[in-house]
């Protein structure tokens, strides 16, 4: 396996994925991992992340640099390549000429981390500020960018690479190879990982974590939870208990429907419970998303002790969360990355908890989550089921939340769901669905003025939910969800198609 330090880059997590693409396994560590910590995870390299500091400013995020006296590789990525240098002698300086976006990098070698590479000069992506100004002992420079000199650098001896620009970003082509070379040559690491020996050293770990205790489980009918089910109930059998709770923020019959596929297509022990005016009143009054998130997370947790107390022995709650929730809501490893939106099973969690924790998909990403649902032979219903948030619709009712407004929006969404599928669009999004705006306009029906309100359909596509992109749905299609929607919802007179891509817009509006 191989370990990437994260000292914040909004990269990091692209860094993953290019490493487990060629099928090795890594995981992303804070900088605060202490040498003994790292030696135990047994990694055949390090990668060091970019970052938004400066190495010469205070209070730059730093790690142990006894890293560069284990003999294991280390590459290191723009700030993670200005950490190297600036810890092992050299010096690093705001740099005259600045280098955001293209770049034209030559690279002095055609072995090592460019082996393969035919060509000597290739288009890099670069973002930095600072530059690396002289070198520390026994490294030298195997290429250079026109602006930055020092653009790559190795210590051939101590197997210590540096790159200034950003191999694990698709605008540098050639990334992937440096990226390989360094895995397969460097590192020695074989490409072998796959969702199977995933699936594997999960259950395995799940059974190290929760020996004979008993662990409940808040099944949501995502695919994310219904994995982490299915890992589950491998590894411990009975001794799981899932909950599904109907928090009164679902989507039109979702329970009555979940009741019927998830006891058909999970094979293992299952309780429905009814929370719906214990989230509802709760949310009264309350308009600011933060703190509906908040109020959500925690009832969430009051409903699953209370149910946990009801069967012995239980100590370990676990979620379906995935690496995407946890680097949106907390600055993920006390890394500096800023807080989003708190994710109710993530930043909406209670500060005191009795129940530990159990999230063997949290460095996952959704696809990977669905090649492991589909490895474990979850059923393809399940498995390309559009995401769907905990906190439901009450983050589609923009302001205060009434059970009114939530039925307004149930029935819409219910049409505009019903279109998608019949198009055949359902599984190229990412996600499809309605929400219902604080604001009302004028409109005519029937020769009568309307003042009602204004739904807002989105639909985006996307990889990870990282970033995403308003899918560019045919006219006719939208045109007959607006049509339906406005014909058949009382309460909505105009629907409006959010045009926005993430970043900047977020897929959910609160
Ligand atoms: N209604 C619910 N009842 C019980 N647990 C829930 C419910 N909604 C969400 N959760 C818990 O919160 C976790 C995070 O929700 P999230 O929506 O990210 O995942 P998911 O529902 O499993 O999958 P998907 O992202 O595809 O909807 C779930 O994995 C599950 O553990
Ligand atoms: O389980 C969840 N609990 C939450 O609190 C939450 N907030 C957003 N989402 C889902 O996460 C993805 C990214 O959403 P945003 O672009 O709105 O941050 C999208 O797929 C959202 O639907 C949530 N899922
Ligand atoms: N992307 C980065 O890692 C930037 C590193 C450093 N802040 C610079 O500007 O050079
Ligand atoms: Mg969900």
């Amino acid at each position: 396996m191989i370990i990437i330090i994260d000292f914040g880059s909004q990269y990091n997590q692209l860094i993953a994925r290019r490493v487990r693409e060629s099928r090795v396994y890594c995981q992303i560590t804070a900088p605060t991992l202490t040498l003994d910590e790292i030696k135990a995870l047994r990694p055949e390299g390090i990668i060091l992340s970019g970052g938004p500091s400066s190495i010469y400013a205070e209070n730059s995020p730093r790690t142990d640099p006894g890293i560069f006296e284990l003999g294991i590789p280390v590459l290191g990525i723009c700030y993670g390549m200005q950490f190297m240098i600036d810890v092992l002698g050299g010096k690093v300086r705001g740099a005259g000429k600045r280098e955001y976006g293209f770049a034209e990098f030559t690279a002095g070698q055609s072995e090592g981390l460019f082996k393969g590479i035919s060509e000597r000069t290739m288009p890099c992506w670069m973002s930095h500020g600072d530059a690396a100004e002289t070198l520390p002992p026994g490294f030298e420079i195997i290429g250079s960018t026109r602006n930055t000199k020092i653009a790559a650098v190795a210590h051939p001896g101590k197997r210590l690479f540096g790159l200034q620009f950003h191999p694990e970003v698709e605008h540098t082509p050639k990334g992937k190879r440096i990226l390989e070379n360094f895995l397969f040559d460097i590192c020695g690491c074989k490409p072998e990982w796959t969702m199977t020996s995933f699936a594997e050293e999960a259950v395995a770990a799940i059974r190290e974590q929760v020996g004979d205790k008993k662990v409940i489980l808040g099944l949501s009918g995502g695919v994310d939870s219904s994995v982490t089910g299915l890992l589950i109930h491998r590894a411990i059998g009975s001794n799981l208990t899932c909950i599904f709770v109907d928090n009164g923020l679902l989507r039109k019959n979702e329970m009555e429907k979940l009741k019927v596929s998830l006891r058909q297509h999970l094979r293992m022990n299952i309780r429905f419970v009814e929370a719906s005016d214990l989230f509802l009143d709760a949310l009264s009054g309350v308009a600011d998303p933060e703190r509906k998130r908040k109020i959500i997370g925690r009832i969430f947790m009051d409903v699953f002790e209370a149910e946990a107390r009801k069967i012995t022995d239980v100590e370990f709650l676990a979620q379906g969360t995935l690496y995407p929730d946890i680097i949106e809501s907390v600055s993920p490893f006390g890394g500096p990355t800023a807080v989003i939106k708190s994710h109710h099973n993530v930043g909406g969690l209670p500060e005191k908890m009795q129940l530990k924790l159990v999230e063997p998909l949290k460095f996952l990403f959704k696809d990977e989550v669905r090649q492991l649902g589909e490895a474990l032979g979850l059923d393809e219903e399940l498995v390309w089921r559009q995401p769907f948030p905990g906190p439901g619709l009450a983050i589609r009712v923009l302001g205060e939340i009434t059970r009114e407004r939530l039925d307004v929006l149930r029935e819409a969404d219910a049409v505009l769901l019903e279109e998608i599928r019949k198009s055949g669009y359902y599984r190229k999004l990412w996600q499809s669905f309605a929400v219902l705006l604080p604001i009302k306009s004028v409109g005519v029906m029937g020769d009568q003025r309307t003042y009602e309100n204004i739904l807002a359909v989105r639909a985006v596509t996307s990889r990870d939910a990282m970033t995403a992109d308003w899918a560019r749905l045919p006219h006719d299609l939208l045109g007959t969800i607006s049509n339906r929607i406005i014909n058949e919802v009382k309460g909505v007179n105009r629907v409006v198609y959010d045009i926005s891509s993430k970043p900047p817009a977020t897929i959910e509006w609160e």
